[in-house]
């Protein structure tokens, strides 16, 4: 079971946007992954959230972006307590506050790229047409630009990692979660994953980066470490 521990970096300011209060969860009975964790992550904050392979980062991050409910605790998101909202109430506060860079980016087979990028957009209640100029500039800088008209079955598989963070990015949300968003990367291109996140943290986001990378977190304002 993961013991967290909190490695300010630099000093940030402002209110918490997002506060986790002892949360608890495990995904069998009786056999927590995860016990009493704490966090309080301020805007412009870019956290490496780092510990061995299996300890329960990924599972922190789903904790935290509502994906998962926790067995007790709390999470908040701007003010909002996760566990208070209906799960279409919860659905939407994500589509309009979070981004997810998912470790494993599934793309849907029947859509062109620039269509699953668009799709926070939509989750979103926002018409996805006003987003394309956004989506192909993000596109564009991940260096994926001649891709947005393919299928998912024609692009590599860094390539779709790259896609995936321009999906999470689109809505410009005020948290990004990054579940090894340069793993399968190259250095330009993971240096182009972790530029955009910065610019997001830099606007104001908090960016929380599950990581196995020393390159990663030594770009990083803060750290937690499930040890
Ligand atoms: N859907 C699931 N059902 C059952 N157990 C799970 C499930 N997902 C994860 N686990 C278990 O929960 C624990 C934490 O997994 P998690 O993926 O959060 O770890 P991680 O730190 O992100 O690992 P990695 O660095 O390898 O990605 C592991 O023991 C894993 O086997």
């Amino acid at each position: 079971m993961a013991e967290t521990v909190v490695v300010p970096v630099a000093e940030h300011t402002g209110a918490p946007r997002v506060v986790a209060r002892d949360l608890t969860y495990g995904y069998r009975r009786d056999v927590p992954v995860l016990d009493g964790v704490d966090l309080d992550l301020r805007p412009g904050e870019v956290v490496a959230l780092t510990g061995p392979s299996g300890r329960g980062k990924s599972t922190l991050l789903y904790l935290l972006a509502g994906l998962l409910r926790p067995w007790s605790g709390t999470v908040r998101l701007d003010g909002v307590d996760l566990g208070e909202l209906a799960d279409a109430e919860r659905s939407l506060l994500r589509a309009r506050t979070c981004g997810f860079v998912f470790q494993d980016v599934v793309l849907d087979p029947r859509r062109r790229i620039l269509d699953s990028v668009l799709e926070p957009a939509r989750y979103a209640g926002h018409p996805p047409k006003r987003w394309v100029p956004r989506a192909l500039g993000l596109l564009e800088s991940m260096g994926v630009a001649l891709q947005a008209d393919a299928r998912p079955g024609e692009v590599s598989g860094g390539q779709a990692q790259r896609i995936g963070v321009c999906r999470a990015l689109l809505m410009e949300p005020g948290v990004v979660f990054a579940d090894e968003p340069t793993g399968n990367l190259d250095h330009a291109s993971a240096e182009a994953v972790l530029d955009a996140l910065d610019g997001a943290a830099r606007r104001g986001a908090v960016v929380v980066i599950a990581t196995h990378d020393d390159r990663v977190v030594d770009r990083c304002t803060s750290r937690v470490v499930l040890s």
